[in-house]
């Protein structure tokens, strides 16, 4: 039991006994404790202290730069007063700010710092801008530091300029520190001390690339081993920080890209691989392009001190490189990074048969880092608690008088109805109290159950609700709304041990109890989530707090969120995180869907990628993506595979009534076999709706959808058709909400997360450096556009040329090649296989087998695109 428990049982036990008046223990002093502390905390009292200081700041600016030009007239009286200058009204002083101006200068810039005092009101400037505008708009810590540093150099340096003028350039801190310097190293040593500490400043803040000519191109490159990368091995995608991270190699779009484990053979030992190693356009670098396996194709310049040959297992491997091998010449032409990253390897093999004697290494075990998905983006960092508000009425605050009337009214009500009680105790929660009665012997729960109203009117408390029993208690339970109802931060529920150690796979920070413990769940387990309300009761902020506490626990490559939201205006803020959590379909401009069609395309197109998931499960012999993930992180799946990190997906569709309105069948559908099917694969679904009508969560929806929140709602209908149970029309709004999961119905109040705050997680996300763009979806297109065209060779596909290469060089008539190979999706991939069996380069579908090449050679298929035209 929580210890806001308040017991109203019978005197004799020994917890309550002081309580004979229960309210006098309840009513602590900590009210006006939480006053003051409210007072410190309240925004007014941070703006009030931001104004001042701004005023402050403005203040000594005026004073600091009318010393420049009074000094001399002030200077004699603050020697003769010092600071009593300031009280004596009858003196005359120069300065803007009057006496306090001139003597409060004169100690800054005299017995100070000089100059460099202006770095004072610069900083009461940025503190006092932090304090306005509510949130940190500088970094106070990096600016101290700077400061601190300012003073010192600007001082010093300004003190050894100016030497012995009258004017204290760089005031007492700045001469003693340039006679210690100057009696030290020289007048010489401390001028060039001072040029070169400057001038590291100046590095260390701008970090400026020191840039050698290049070298000339070799006209004849000499033979250098060919760089293999490991299978299993994708490349992480580095962050471009001119900081020469050893092996770094920059591409064409300023990315660095770290190149796997490779080890470094002597040069001359892979002699003869120039042959094969493709040269950039100076003929200086050969020119290898590496598909990390979850990141964007790069095309790279592999400098020679990366080279190396991989450590991999060749005989995993050897299939592969016969299968996709592809000759140097048709490289550049489809461009298709795969066939590079292998072609490379052959280069390999090819040394290897032709000099038995040659070392190169990879037939001895080397030992591999696991493949970590977060090095996509290393720098990433996790969004700070400190951008989320703590918001002034987090406290439950127990009021006795309150419980003891309640605990009265209940007692008299039930006593009216003779109904006799043995013990009744309470539990305060952030909404409302849940009184716990047990009957005395003999009465009948359904007695109590049918009083509900009467009990409501006794207490003329809206929104009473009655669990008869609680279950697994043997009690009754009745919760009555608390007068003051406390919010629930967001932040307090992140910052808990339990959220931030937990290992679930998609932690959602859903809201507090009644018994004020907090409830954390696995979205991954629900394994997806029905959320229902009446308007303005809270959903829209319910999809917030599950949004942040995801963004908060996982990293940009392990989630992403399909976002939909017809009503255009709720997930809008999510724009800016675009490039590191959200997908989208290729082509499209924006992230967020907000269009009926496009939810259809979308919805289809996640269908695609669940059933391209469950084959490269298949192929992986797993289960799931945990097992997947985990063979893909221990490099046990070839990449080269299409094998790739699955990031959990997370579709999120704001106003489902609205879709279901527009789109109907067409959108339940796929939702359906999303539902029925995903879970397995990562991805998981959040519906939100106003309306929780049969019609819109139909029985099809609701059987795939076992984890369910109702809002408040307005009638007990929609109550059952959410929770399968009446109750969520009593609840009392503002994020007071039943959660129905695993079998348990749980009254929660929402965390709360307002606007401004995700506001300031989306900036702080979308800040930082993001992948290329957002995660693409497999392509999808609709049967409706595709039906009624003839497949004619007239409007073949402009890869159609690539795609026969592919069939031809591999002998594999599959589909699902071609979409791994060219990165199609389902449909296009079809039509160029059509496409290819109109040309009579593969024959026709035969089911789950793959079809057959009926073109065996290169030079065939050459002469069957000279006969067509193509060149
Ligand atoms: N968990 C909560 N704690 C405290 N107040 C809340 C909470 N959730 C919502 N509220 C209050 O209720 C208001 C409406 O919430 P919200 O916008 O989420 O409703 P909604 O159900 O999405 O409405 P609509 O369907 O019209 O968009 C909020 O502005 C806030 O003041």
């Amino acid at each position: 039991m929580s210890k806001n428990k308040l017991k109203t049982e019978k005197p004799e036990s020994k917890k309550t006994a002081p309580a004979k008046d229960p309210s006098m223990v309840l009513k602590a002093d900590k009210v006006a404790d939480v006053k003051v502390k409210e007072l410190v905390k309240d925004e007014r009292t941070h703006k009030v202290l931001g104004v001042f200081l701004l005023l402050l700041s403005l203040l000594g600016f005026i004073a600091f730069s009318s010393y420049l030009f009074t000094w001399e007239e002030d200077q004699d009286k603050v020697f003769r007063y010092s600071f009593h200058l300031m009280f004596m009204g009858d003196e005359h002083v120069e300065n803007l700010l009057g006496r306090s101006g001139a003597f409060i200068s004169h100690w800054f810039f005299y017995d100070g710092f000089g100059l460099a005092c202006y770095l004072f009101c610069y900083f009461a400037f940025i503190l006092g801008i932090n304090f306005v505008v509510g949130r940190k708009v500088f970094r106070i810590w990096r600016n101290v530091k700077h400061i601190l540093f300012g003073l010192l150099f600007i001082s010093m340096t300004t003190a050894f300029i100016a030497g012995h003028a009258g004017f204290p350039w760089g005031g007492a801190v700045g001469n003693a520190l340039n006679r210690w310097a100057t009696g030290f190293l020289g007048t010489l040593g401390t001028g060039l001390l001072l040029l070169v500490v400057g001038f590291s400043w100046l590095i260390w803040k701008f970090n400026f690339e020191f840039k050698l000519p290049e070298r000339k191109p070799k006209v004849k490159p000499a033979p250098q081993p060919a760089a293999v990368f490991d299978e299993g091995m994708p490349a992480p995608v580095e962050e471009k920080t001119g900081k020469g991270k050893k092996n770094g190699i920059k591409n064409n779009t300023g990315v660095t890209v770290i190149p796997p484990v490779i080890t470094e053979p002597e040069e001359d030992e892979a002699a003869g691989a120039m042959e094969l190693v493709e040269r950039d356009e100076a003929g200086i670098h050969p020119l290898i392009t590496v598909i990390p396996a979850n990141a964007p194709q790069i095309e790279m310049l592999l400098p020679e001190e990366v080279e190396g040959p991989p450590p991999f297992d060749l005989e995993e491997k050897k299939p592969d490189l016969e299968e996709t091998f592809t000759p140097a010449s048709n490289r550049r032409k489809n461009g298709n990074t795969a066939d590079v990253a292998f072609e490379v390897k052959s280069v390999y093999e090819e040394n290897h048969d032709v000099d038995d004697s040659m070392d190169l290494g990879p037939t001895r075990p080397v030992s591999v880092d696991p493949y970590d998905p977060v090095l996509d983006l290393r720098d990433y960092k996790y969004p700070t608690l400190e951008l989320l508000d703590q918001h002034s009425t987090d406290k439950v605050v127990q009021d006795a008088s309150e419980l003891e009337k309640n605990k009265n009214q209940i007692i008299d009500t039930l006593k009216n109805y003779d109904i006799a009680i043995q013990k009744i105790s309470a539990t305060v929660g952030p909404t409302v109290t849940l009184y716990e009665i047990v009957p005395a012997a003999g009465v009948r729960i359904s007695r109590i159950k049918n009083l509900e109203d009467d009990i409501a009117l006794s207490l003329s408390a809206l929104g009473i609700r009655i669990i008869a029993p609680i279950p697994g208690k043997g009690t009754i339970g009745i919760e009555v709304p608390n007068i003051r109802k406390s919010m629930v931060s967001l932040k307090n529920i992140l910052a808990s041990d339990k959220f931030q150690q937990s290992a679930m796979d998609l932690p959602v920070a859903i809201g507090k109890k009644i018994d004020n413990e907090n409830f954390i769940a696995d979205l991954a387990k629900m394994p997806h989530l029905l959320m229902a309300g009446a308007t303005g009761q809270g959903k829209s902020v319910g999809i917030n707090t599950l949004l942040v506490s995801l963004l908060y626990k996982k990293h940009p490559s392990q989630l992403k969120f399909v976002l939909v939201d017809p009503k255009k205006v709720e997930l809008s803020l999510y724009k800016l995180i675009e490039k590191h959590f959200l997908a989208k379909l290729p082509g499209e401009e924006d992230a967020i869907i907000t269009d009926t069609k496009k939810v259809v395309h979308t919805l289809n197109a996640l269908c695609i990628e669940m059933d391209l998931r469950y084959d490269l499960l298949k192929e992986a012999g797993t289960r799931n993506i945990r097992e997947y993930n985990a063979k893909f992180t221990q490099r046990r799946l070839n990449p080269e595979k299409g094998h790739r990190y699955l990031p959990f997906v997370v579709l999120v569709i704001d106003e489902f009534a609205d879709l279901i309105m527009t789109a109907g069948k067409e959108v339940e559908m796929p939702i359906a076999r999303l539902a029925q099917l995903a879970r397995a694969v990562g991805i998981h679904l959040i519906i939100a709706t106003q309306r929780p009508s049969v019609n819109i969560i139909t029985g099809t929806i609701k059987a795939n959808f076992p984890a369910r929140i109702a809002f408040k709602v307005s009638s007990k209908i929609d109550s059952r058709t959410i929770l399968d149970l009446g109750g969520a029309e009593q609840l009392i709004g503002q994020g007071d909400m039943l959660v129905s999961f695993n079998g348990e119905l749980v009254r929660l109040q929402c965390a709360f997360v307002d606007t401004p705050e995700v506001e300031r997680v989306a900036e702080f996300i979308g800040g930082q450096r993001g992948y290329p763009e957002a995660f693409l979806l497999p392509e999808y297109l609709d049967d409706k556009d595709a039906d009624g065209k003839e497949i004619s060779l007239q409007d073949r596909d402009p890869l159609f040329a690539e795609a026969a290469r592919i069939i031809v060089q591999t002998q594999q008539g599959s589909t699902s090649l071609l979409q791994r190979r060219m990165k199609l999706g389902y449909n296009r991939a079809g039509r160029l296989m059509d496409q290819l069996e109109a040309a009579g380069i593969v024959g026709p579908n035969m089911g789950s087998k793959a079809r057959e090449v009926q073109v065996k050679s290169d030079s065939e298929l050459e002469e069957i695109f000279d006969a067509m035209g193509i060149v």
